[in-house]
Protein backbone atom coordinates (compact mmCIF):
# COMPACT_ATOMS: atom_id res chain seq x y z
CA UNK A 1 0.00 0.00 0.00
CA UNK A 2 2.76 2.21 0.76
CA UNK A 3 4.26 1.46 -2.43
CA UNK A 4 1.21 2.05 -4.19
CA UNK A 5 1.10 5.62 -2.57
CA UNK A 6 4.85 6.42 -4.10
CA UNK A 7 6.23 7.01 -0.81
CA UNK A 8 9.36 5.81 0.23
CA UNK A 9 9.56 2.06 2.34
CA UNK A 10 11.89 2.18 5.43
CA UNK A 11 12.37 -1.51 6.50
CA UNK A 12 13.48 -1.62 9.70
CA UNK A 13 13.88 -5.17 9.43
CA UNK A 14 17.50 -5.33 11.72
CA UNK A 15 18.29 -8.08 10.21
CA UNK A 16 20.82 -10.65 12.61
CA UNK A 17 22.23 -13.61 11.75
CA UNK A 18 24.89 -15.63 9.48
CA UNK A 19 25.83 -13.69 5.84
CA UNK A 20 24.35 -16.35 3.87
CA UNK A 21 21.13 -16.21 5.40
CA UNK A 22 21.16 -12.05 5.41
CA UNK A 23 21.65 -12.42 2.00
CA UNK A 24 18.90 -14.03 1.33
CA UNK A 25 16.52 -12.24 3.10
CA UNK A 26 18.20 -9.13 1.24
CA UNK A 27 17.13 -10.88 -2.28
CA UNK A 28 13.42 -11.62 -0.90
CA UNK A 29 12.63 -8.24 -0.35
CA UNK A 30 13.45 -7.12 -3.68
CA UNK A 31 9.86 -7.11 -4.76
CA UNK A 32 9.38 -4.55 -2.06
CA UNK A 33 12.11 -2.25 -3.90
CA UNK A 34 12.67 -0.50 -0.37
CA UNK A 35 14.55 2.53 -0.18
CA UNK A 36 16.01 1.54 2.73
CA UNK A 37 17.00 -1.28 4.81
CA UNK A 38 18.83 -1.90 8.74
CA UNK A 39 20.70 -4.75 9.90
CA UNK A 40 22.65 -4.97 12.81
CA UNK A 41 26.13 -4.08 12.51
CA UNK A 42 27.28 -6.32 15.26
CA UNK A 43 26.51 -8.85 12.76
CA UNK A 44 30.02 -8.40 11.39
CA UNK A 45 31.53 -7.21 8.46
CA UNK A 46 30.97 -10.28 6.25
CA UNK A 47 27.43 -10.32 7.06
CA UNK A 48 27.02 -6.48 5.76
CA UNK A 49 29.10 -7.06 3.05
CA UNK A 50 27.11 -9.48 1.54
CA UNK A 51 23.88 -7.63 2.54
CA UNK A 52 24.37 -4.81 0.39
CA UNK A 53 25.97 -7.05 -2.35
CA UNK A 54 21.89 -8.87 -2.11
CA UNK A 55 20.23 -5.62 -2.07
CA UNK A 56 18.94 -3.91 -4.91
CA UNK A 57 20.71 -1.43 -6.59
CA UNK A 58 18.64 1.65 -4.97
CA UNK A 59 18.13 0.21 -1.75
CA UNK A 60 20.79 2.04 1.04
CA UNK A 61 21.37 -0.76 3.06
CA UNK A 62 22.12 1.05 7.25
CA UNK A 63 23.76 -0.74 10.20
CA UNK A 64 22.39 -0.35 13.42
CA UNK A 65 24.92 0.31 15.52
CA UNK A 66 23.37 0.35 19.10
CA UNK A 67 19.57 0.26 20.22
CA UNK A 68 18.39 3.76 21.21
CA UNK A 69 16.94 2.35 24.62
CA UNK A 70 20.40 1.03 26.02
CA UNK A 71 22.81 3.42 27.90
CA UNK A 72 26.15 2.53 28.35
CA UNK A 73 25.51 0.50 31.33
CA UNK A 74 23.39 -1.76 29.89
CA UNK A 75 26.40 -2.24 27.23
CA UNK A 76 28.54 -3.30 30.48
CA UNK A 77 25.90 -6.09 31.11
CA UNK A 78 26.26 -7.02 27.47
CA UNK A 79 29.84 -7.69 28.21
CA UNK A 80 31.30 -4.50 26.15
CA UNK A 81 33.70 -2.30 27.56
CA UNK A 82 33.59 1.06 27.24
CA UNK A 83 31.32 3.52 26.30
CA UNK A 84 27.76 3.70 24.47
CA UNK A 85 29.78 6.60 21.67
CA UNK A 86 32.84 4.48 21.22
CA UNK A 87 30.72 1.41 20.59
CA UNK A 88 28.68 3.28 18.41
CA UNK A 89 32.12 4.67 16.34
CA UNK A 90 33.75 1.42 16.16
CA UNK A 91 30.43 -0.22 14.56
CA UNK A 92 30.24 3.23 12.52
CA UNK A 93 33.78 2.17 10.90
CA UNK A 94 33.17 -1.12 10.34
CA UNK A 95 29.63 -0.26 8.59
CA UNK A 96 31.60 2.24 6.23
CA UNK A 97 34.23 -0.42 5.64
CA UNK A 98 31.54 -2.87 4.93
CA UNK A 99 29.87 -1.10 1.79
CA UNK A 100 26.80 0.35 3.76
CA UNK A 101 25.11 3.16 2.53
CA UNK A 102 24.98 4.72 6.60
CA UNK A 103 24.21 3.42 10.03
CA UNK A 104 21.27 4.17 12.33
CA UNK A 105 22.46 5.67 16.02
CA UNK A 106 21.09 8.09 18.85
CA UNK A 107 20.77 12.04 18.36
CA UNK A 108 23.67 11.91 21.35
CA UNK A 109 26.12 10.78 18.25
CA UNK A 110 25.49 11.93 15.20
CA UNK A 111 27.32 14.86 15.42
CA UNK A 112 30.49 12.46 15.61
CA UNK A 113 29.18 10.32 13.00
CA UNK A 114 28.55 12.71 10.77
CA UNK A 115 32.47 14.35 11.32
CA UNK A 116 34.21 10.87 10.35
CA UNK A 117 31.78 9.95 7.62
CA UNK A 118 30.89 13.17 5.51
CA UNK A 119 28.59 11.13 2.51
CA UNK A 120 27.06 8.60 4.98
CA UNK A 121 23.09 8.03 4.98
CA UNK A 122 22.12 8.63 9.05
CA UNK A 123 18.95 7.02 10.40
CA UNK A 124 18.08 9.01 14.01
CA UNK A 125 15.73 7.36 16.47
CA UNK A 126 15.17 7.60 20.08
CA UNK A 127 13.48 10.80 19.02
CA UNK A 128 11.56 12.84 21.52
CA UNK A 129 9.99 16.37 21.65
CA UNK A 130 10.38 18.77 24.42
CA UNK A 131 7.79 17.32 27.10
CA UNK A 132 7.03 14.14 25.39
CA UNK A 133 7.48 10.61 27.56
CA UNK A 134 10.32 9.24 27.12
CA UNK A 135 9.12 5.77 27.31
CA UNK A 136 11.72 2.88 26.92
CA UNK A 137 14.35 4.99 25.06
CA UNK A 138 17.42 5.82 26.89
CA UNK A 139 19.71 7.84 24.44
CA UNK A 140 17.55 10.37 23.46
CA UNK A 141 17.33 14.05 21.83
CA UNK A 142 14.80 16.61 20.11
CA UNK A 143 14.13 16.17 16.44
CA UNK A 144 15.75 19.35 16.27
CA UNK A 145 18.64 18.58 18.25
CA UNK A 146 18.89 15.30 15.91
CA UNK A 147 18.24 17.83 12.26
CA UNK A 148 21.02 20.26 13.46
CA UNK A 149 23.70 17.31 14.51
CA UNK A 150 23.86 15.44 10.34
CA UNK A 151 20.56 13.38 10.71
CA UNK A 152 19.47 12.44 7.26
CA UNK A 153 16.62 10.55 8.48
CA UNK A 154 14.24 11.43 11.68
CA UNK A 155 12.39 8.22 13.24
CA UNK A 156 9.75 9.40 15.64
CA UNK A 157 6.89 7.13 16.69
CA UNK A 158 4.92 7.13 19.78
CA UNK A 159 4.88 11.05 20.18
CA UNK A 160 3.08 11.10 16.89
CA UNK A 161 1.02 7.41 17.01
CA UNK A 162 0.06 7.96 20.67
CA UNK A 163 -0.74 11.31 20.23
CA UNK A 164 -4.41 12.50 20.77
CA UNK A 165 -4.19 13.60 17.32
CA UNK A 166 -0.96 12.20 14.93
CA UNK A 167 -1.38 14.53 12.60
CA UNK A 168 -1.57 17.96 14.64
CA UNK A 169 1.70 16.04 16.83
CA UNK A 170 2.99 15.74 13.23
CA UNK A 171 2.33 18.65 12.04
CA UNK A 172 4.12 20.75 15.74
CA UNK A 173 7.18 18.43 15.49
CA UNK A 174 7.45 19.55 12.24
CA UNK A 175 7.29 23.54 12.88
CA UNK A 176 9.99 22.77 15.18
CA UNK A 177 12.35 21.98 12.17
O1 LIG B 1 18.26 2.03 17.90
C1 LIG B 1 17.08 1.99 17.48
C2 LIG B 1 16.74 1.40 16.29
C3 LIG B 1 15.43 1.42 15.88
N1 LIG B 1 14.47 1.99 16.64
C4 LIG B 1 13.08 1.97 16.13
O2 LIG B 1 12.60 3.31 15.98
C5 LIG B 1 11.27 3.41 16.40
C6 LIG B 1 11.21 4.41 17.53
O3 LIG B 1 9.91 4.51 18.04
P1 LIG B 1 9.54 5.52 19.22
O4 LIG B 1 8.09 5.22 19.47
O5 LIG B 1 9.75 6.92 18.68
O6 LIG B 1 10.40 5.23 20.39
C7 LIG B 1 10.80 2.00 16.80
O7 LIG B 1 10.12 1.42 15.71
C8 LIG B 1 12.10 1.27 17.05
O8 LIG B 1 12.00 -0.11 16.72
C9 LIG B 1 14.80 2.56 17.83
O9 LIG B 1 13.94 3.10 18.57
N2 LIG B 1 16.11 2.56 18.21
Amino acid sequence: MIGQLGLPIFLDLKLYDIPNTVAGAMQAIHVLEPSIVTVHASGGRAMMEDAKAAASENTKVVGVTMLTSMDDQDLTRTGIDGSAHDHVMRLTDLSREAGLDGIVCSGQEVKSVHDRWKDGFFVVPGLRPAGSAVGDQKRVVTPRQARDDGASALVIGRPISRAADPAQAAREIEATL
